[in-house]
């Protein structure tokens, strides 16, 4: 008997992608991406390099010039509200700026509910017990749901725009320097956070970081962009120990080192 091996799709995809801004210069030159479920992937660069562009792309806020993207084996059309709909509960994210990610005059419970409400997939009732349950998966006090804003933390606040992009049961959690804002004793904290939810959830991972440590905390596998372009990508391990290339060289020197 023949081994048949095991082919699941994965959840999102980049099929030799190119990207220009209106006027600009080419963002992303033939990138190729998959992700499948549970797995987690980096994205390093120095600024400038695209990473955004290509979480941009991923999100579906911006079409690719050239190439497709891919949710779920095929490509999605915004005709397709159902497809659509299923798409945005999938596929959530999280961004670099507690700060001004979160809406100043609305109270938390709401803040983390609104994904449940813009997609209709729960009623007000059931919203407000899973806000509160995603607010403890975070580690908030329970008390956190009808406070405001301006009362916690830039931690604290990252884990707010965690657990509002969980409340929905996402496959698939994107995030742009989801620590790079923070001190760094907050940012281990908010990394091991990431690490529990994958470890519980089955969360799959794309994450954006101009820091290798960040990425290798969390990401099996990294993929180092430059000018838009694939430096290289495979194992974070074999990428950190055997880096083929002078770029990521200088990415790795750039780690910084916590005092002993
Ligand atoms: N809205 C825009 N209009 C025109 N060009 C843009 C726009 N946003 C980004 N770019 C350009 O696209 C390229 C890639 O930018 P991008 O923000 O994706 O890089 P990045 O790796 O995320 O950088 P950073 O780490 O600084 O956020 C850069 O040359 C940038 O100047």
């Amino acid at each position: 008997m023949t081994d048949v091996p095991i082919t699941t799709t994965p959840i999102l995809e980049l099929d030799a992608v190119g990207f220009r801004y209106r006027g600009g210069q080419e963002a992303l030159d033939d990138v190729s991406l998959a992700v499948g479920a549970g797995e987690a992937v980096g994205i390093v660069g120095q600024s400038g390099a695209g990473k955004s562009t290509l979480l941009r792309l991923l999100l579906g806020l911006d079409r690719p010039t050239t190439g497709s993207v891919r949710f779920d084996g095929s490509a999605l059309d915004p005709r397709d509200r159902t497809r659509v709909r299923r798409f945005r509960a999938s596929v959530q994210a999280v961004f670099q700026d507690p700060y001004s990610s979160l809406d100043p005059r609305q109270r938390i419970g709401r803040i983390v509910a609104e994904p449940l409400r813009s997609l209709r997939l729960a009623t007000t009732e059931q919203a407000a017990v899973r806000a509160s349950e995603a607010l403890e998966a975070v580690g908030l006090p329970a008390d956190a749901a009808s406070r405001f804003p301006h009362e916690f933390s830039g931690g604290q606040r990252q884990r707010i725009a965690i657990a509002r992009a969980i409340v929905p049961n996402p496959r698939l959690l994107l995030a742009d320097e989801p620590v790079s804002a923070l001190d760094m004793s907050t940012r281990i904290q908010i990394i091991e956070l990431l690490a529990e939810l994958r470890a519980s959830n089955g969360l799959a991972l794309v994450m954006v970081s101009h820091d290798l440590g960040t990425v290798a905390a969390l990401c099996e596998r990294t993929m180092v962009l430059r000018h838009g372009q694939v430096v290289e990508a495979g194992a974070t391990a074999q990428i950190l120990h055997d880096p083929a290339e002078a770029y990521t060289k200088q990415l790795i020197a750039a780690i910084p080192r916590l005092p002993r």
